[in-house]
C-alpha cells in the first residue's frame, strides 16, 4: 500500500477554457497554462506520481516541452496510470478538493468523478471530488486562480 497527496493552482484568465477533472465547466473565465490549466488533473497526477516515489508532474511532462502545450491533462493521467500498471498497482481511493469562489462546481462533479475514476481504471465509488469557496479570502476567494489538492492510496 502507498500514500501520496498532490497540490497544484492556476490563475484565472479570460479567454481560457475552464477545464477541471478533464469536464469543461461553462464560466466566463479559464485556468491559464503551458497545458489545458487543468489543475484538478494535475493534483491527481501529482498525488500517483508521490505515491509511486517518482518525483512530479515537471519532471515528467516539462513546461519547456511543445509535446505538452495545451494537451488534454487526462492524456498525461493516462501516462501516469501506465507507471501504475506497469509497477503492478491499483487505485484504492481518492480524494481531492478543488477551491474555487466560483463557479458552482455541484452540477460537474459527477462527470468529474465518472471521467476520472474511468481514466485510472477503477470503480467511481472509489473517487470523491469536493468543492469548496474560501469564503472570498485569498487568490481564490479572489477569483484569481483555482487551487486543487489530493490524496490517493495505491493497492498492489
Ligand atoms: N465552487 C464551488 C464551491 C462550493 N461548492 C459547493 O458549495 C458547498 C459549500 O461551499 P462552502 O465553501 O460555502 O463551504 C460545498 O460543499 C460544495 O458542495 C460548489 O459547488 N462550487
Ligand atoms: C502540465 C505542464 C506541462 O504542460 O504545464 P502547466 O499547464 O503549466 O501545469 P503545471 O501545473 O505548472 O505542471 C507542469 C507542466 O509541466
Amino acid at each position: 500500500m502507498k500514500i501520496g497527496i498532490g497540490y497544484d493552482v492556476h490563475r484565472l484568465q479570460e479567454g481560457r477554457k475552464l477545464i477541471l477533472g478533464g469536464v469543461e465547466v461553462p464560466h466566463s473565465k479559464g485556468l491559464y497554462g503551458h497545458s489545458d490549466g487543468d489543475v484538478l488533473t494535475h493534483a491527481i497526477v501529482d498525488a500517483i506520481l508521490g505515491a509511486l516515489g517518482r518525483g512530479d508532474i515537471g519532471r515528467h511532462f516539462p513546461d519547456t516541452s511543445e509535446e505538452y502545450k495545451d494537451i488534454y491533462s487526462i492524456k498525461l493521467l493516462e501516462r501516469v496510470v501506465e507507471y501504475m500498471d506497469s509497477e503492478g498497482y491499483s487505485i484504492g481511493n481518492l480524494d481531492c478538493i478543488i477551491a474555487a469562489q466560483k463557479p458552482k462546481l455541484a452540477p460537474y462533479i459527477e462527470d468529474m468523478e465518472k471521467l476520472i475514476a474511468k481514466t485510472l481504471k477503477t470503480e467511481v465509488g472509489n473517487v470523491n471530488i469536493k468543492a469548496t469557496t474560501t469564503e472570498k479570502l485569498g487568490f481564490e476567494g479572489r477569483e484569481e486562480g483555482i487551487s486543487s489538492q489530493a490524496v490517493v492510496l495505491l493497492n498492489n
